[in-house]
């Protein structure tokens, strides 16, 4: 077979190896391999046979003078799998063979030891062996190859199992990791993807599967990486390989690739990959527009809560996919939905301004108080219990006129009104509506309802055949009739409309809406992420505890739950520090952050998160005492190439992950923040406001990686020791 038709795929194995050499190693294999993709013919690949190895198909590729590329070639494949020093490499590839496995329906690469060799290597049989308890009959049932078990039996802590990975296969080692951490079979088919009893499909049953087959199935794809162009293998290269942007869990890929006969939604606690596949669905649907001429010119609406998370995801989605926002008109639009309504509404000359900060709102805080100057205030409510009413019925519901009111259900408002009571309020209502009219003022939630009253009278021809929503559980009632409304349900019918993620426990805003009660029905097509990619078990365990008791919902009418949601990587316990004063809080923090290793974590990695605008401030100064760089994150993406402590508010810090992250100012004075506890209008409010808080806590823990540090003075807010 000529050089032209070689199809060039990448284990993970390789990818990890590549990362350990020095700079110009990698970037010279680089350089080999994309221009080998670009001109097979010109730059051809010289593979050279590895003396005494086990596997004929291993091929050594020199990449310089001292460092040799390991790769099978098999058929039209050259699937490349380590890198590293001359003599390693040989080493490594001498003991190594391809199988192919139809039982995980995957290639394997194993390495064959010889009893005689292991038993040289191993430890004194005195200590005590990581995996003695698990037999070899479950080893093969999660889909470990016989071939490794002599190796297995060797280790002997969970330590010197990660220090071996290079050893095993990429799956073994994950099976082996997860059974290192304690996970039952089930949670263990459920990382892996491998199936519990494995169907071996006709075309790939027994002996006949083939390495050409195996390689393209949806398992391998979440070890093995064939690049589809050489920009894309280009950019993984350079991008360095952070794992979502190429292997996918094989459930989080089969949420996003496929189709779906209606809206679909996927909950998941925090860190389990919810916004990667939001931007991989993203990506699929923009492929299948740019490869169907039918479907040009249109476009995939990508759209989240606030403006920040809406410019990090497009950050992401520009290394993910950058064809698809660069083209002309672009496939993906990303934007955030405040943003997109006001233009649209702008388009439509929607004469009144939306009142989403700033100056406009303090023009209607005026206004409130004008209406409160003109109208008795009924027995027993208060100013901030009327305009909570207002915002958290009357808006959030989309009520106009006074019948509806009247009818309207108040679940969750704890202060019962009467039917005098609430003809009154209407009073206060009406008259709020008409000044803010007439000041040409508008509500955000008034805007949602205009562009959706706009959408259903004019069906104008919007350009997009699909909206992407991410964190959902903020988008109130009148946010999810805009989504709907944007693609309705239509005579092609309801496919790939909408595509829907979020996680109720991470609710900071307030606002909640069922989806269902707003036209969009994921029923059937609603599917939980359980696995916790970005945070250690420990902290994990922590950030959960946190919202013990309190019930949420799933988006919908039901309940979620956080049931079988894990965590696969292990690390200390969370920092949990009592101080006698904020002061000796602050000091305490900037000797832990001197105290974490430079080498290993960038300044950029570490987040310390406040409740308050004042205390990011406070920590600032403090830290720029101490002599610690920091950076101040407002609204806008981030950049994580400016050097410095990242400091900024729970609610920003959304969205975003460090290695290590602080929360100081936990006391039971300080959180919640009184200001946020004052505004209650009643018992009912209260309760919902300190959970709101307990969300806050919960997403300000969740975004920490490794290492999580939580400080208070004297006595600890409730919400961590109740
Ligand atoms: N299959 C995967 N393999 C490796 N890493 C992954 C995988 N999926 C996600 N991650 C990583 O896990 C982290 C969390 O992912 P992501 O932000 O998408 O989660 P999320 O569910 O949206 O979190 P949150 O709800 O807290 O915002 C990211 O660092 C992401 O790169």
């Amino acid at each position: 077979m000529d050089a032209i038709s070689k199809r060039v795929s990448y284990d993970i194995g390789c990818m990890k190896s590549l990362r350990k050499l020095p700079d110009k190693v990698a970037i010279r294999f680089m350089d080999m391999m994309t221009r080998y993709m670009s001109d097979p013919t010109a730059n051809g690949l010289n593979l050279e046979t590895v003396e005494g190895a086990k596997d004929n198909s291993i091929k050594s590729l020199r990449v310089d003078q001292g460092y040799r590329a390991i790769a099978f070639e098999v058929g039209r494949d050259i699937m490349f799998v380590h890198v590293n020093e001359h003599d390693k490499a040989y080493r490594w590839a001498t003991r190594r063979r391809v199988k192919l496995d139809p039982g995980t329906n995957r290639i394997r690469v194993v390495e064959e030891l010889d009893a005689t060799a292991v038993e040289a290597e191993a430890p004194a049989p005195s200590e005590p062996r990581l995996f003695a308890e698990i037999a070899d009959k479950r080893l093969r049932a999660l889909g470990v190859p016989d071939e490794e078990f002599p190796a297995i039996r060797t280790i002997t802590t969970i330590e010197a199992l990660e220090v071996a990975e290079e050893d095993f296969d990429p799956l073994t080692y994950q099976v082996l990791y997860a059974l290192a951490a304690g996970y039952s079979d089930q949670e263990v088919y459920a990382l892996t993807g491998v199936a519990e009893e494995p169907q071996t499909a006709p075309e790939t049953a027994g002996e006949d599967v083939s390495f050409d087959q195996l390689i393209e199935t949806e398992e391998s794809r979440q070890t093995i990486f064939i690049p589809e162009s050489e920009a894309e293998l280009r950019r993984v290269f350079e991008e360095g390989l952070e794992g979502w942007r190429v292997f996918l869990h094989p459930e989080q890929r089969k949420l996003a690739y496929r189709d779906y006969n209606g809206p679909a939604m996927v909950r998941g606690g925090a860190g389990t990959g919810k916004t990667v596949v939001a931007m991989h669905r993203a990506k699929h649907l923009a492929d299948q527009i740019k490869d169907d001429p039918g479907q040009a010119g249109q476009r995939i609406l990508v759209t989240t809560f606030t403006t920040s998370l809406a410019q990090d995801i497009e950050a992401n989605l520009r290394t993910l996919c950058p064809e698809h926002l660069d083209a002309r008109p672009p496939r993906i639009e990303v934007t955030n939905l405040d943003r997109w309504v006001s233009q649209f509404l702008k388009r439509k000359s929607f004469a009144r301004e939306v009142a989403f900060f700033g100056e406009a709102r303090d023009r209607l805080d005026k206004t409130w108080k004008e209406v409160f100057d003109d109208h008795a205030m009924p027995e027993g409510l208060s100013e901030p219990f009327v305009k909570a009413e207002w915002a958290q019925i009357v808006q959030a519901k989309g009520l106009t006129d006074k019948r509806a009111y009247l009818k309207a259900s108040r679940a969750g408002r704890g202060t019962p009104l009467d039917r005098r009571k609430r003809a009154a309020l209407w009073e206060m209502f009406a008259d709020y509506r008409a000044r803010m009219i007439s000041d040409g003022l508008a509500e955000p939630d008034d805007a949602y309802r205009e562009a959706v009253e706009i959408l259903s009278a004019e069906a104008p021809s919007l350009p997009y055949n699909s909206v992407v929503v991410d964190e959902a559980q903020d988008m109130g009632e009148q946010a999810f009739r805009l989504i709907r409304a944007i693609i309705p349900e239509n005579i092609a019918g309801d496919r790939n409309s909408l595509f829907i993620v979020g996680d109720a426990h991470q609710r900071i805003y307030g606002r909640r809406a069922s989806m269902s009660s707003c036209g969009i029905e994921v029923r059937g097509r609603s599917r939980r992420l359980r696995l916790n990619y970005r945070t250690t078990q420990e902290i994990r365990a922590w950030a959960v505890s946190i919202l013990e008791g309190v019930s949420v919902d799933d988006l919908d009418e039901g309940t979620d739950t956080l049931k079988g949601y894990v965590s696969l990587l292990h690390g200390a316990a969370p920092d949990l520090v009592r101080c006698a004063s904020e002061a000796e809080e602050l000091t305490g923090l900037a000797d832990w952050i001197q105290a974490l290793p430079a080498n290993q974590i960038r300044r950029s990695d570490v987040g310390v998160l406040c409740a308050r605008r004042t205390d990011v401030k406070r920590v600032e100064e403090a830290l720029r005492a101490a002599g610690i760089e920091t950076v101040v994150l407002r609204s806008g993406a981030e950049d994580r190439s400016v050097p410095g402590v990242r400091v900024t508010t729970m609610h920003r810090a959304k969205g975003l992950e460090f290695f290590a992250v602080a929360i100081p100012f936990l006391s039971d004075t300080a959180f919640p923040p009184q200001g946020a506890l004052n505004a209650a209008v009643d018992a009912a409010d209260r309760e919902d406001i300190v959970i709101l808080y307990r969300s806050l806590l919960h997403v300000a823990a969740t975004r920490a990686k490794k290492a999580l540090r939580v400080s208070w003075s004297n006595t600890a807010t409730k919400l961590i020791f109740p």
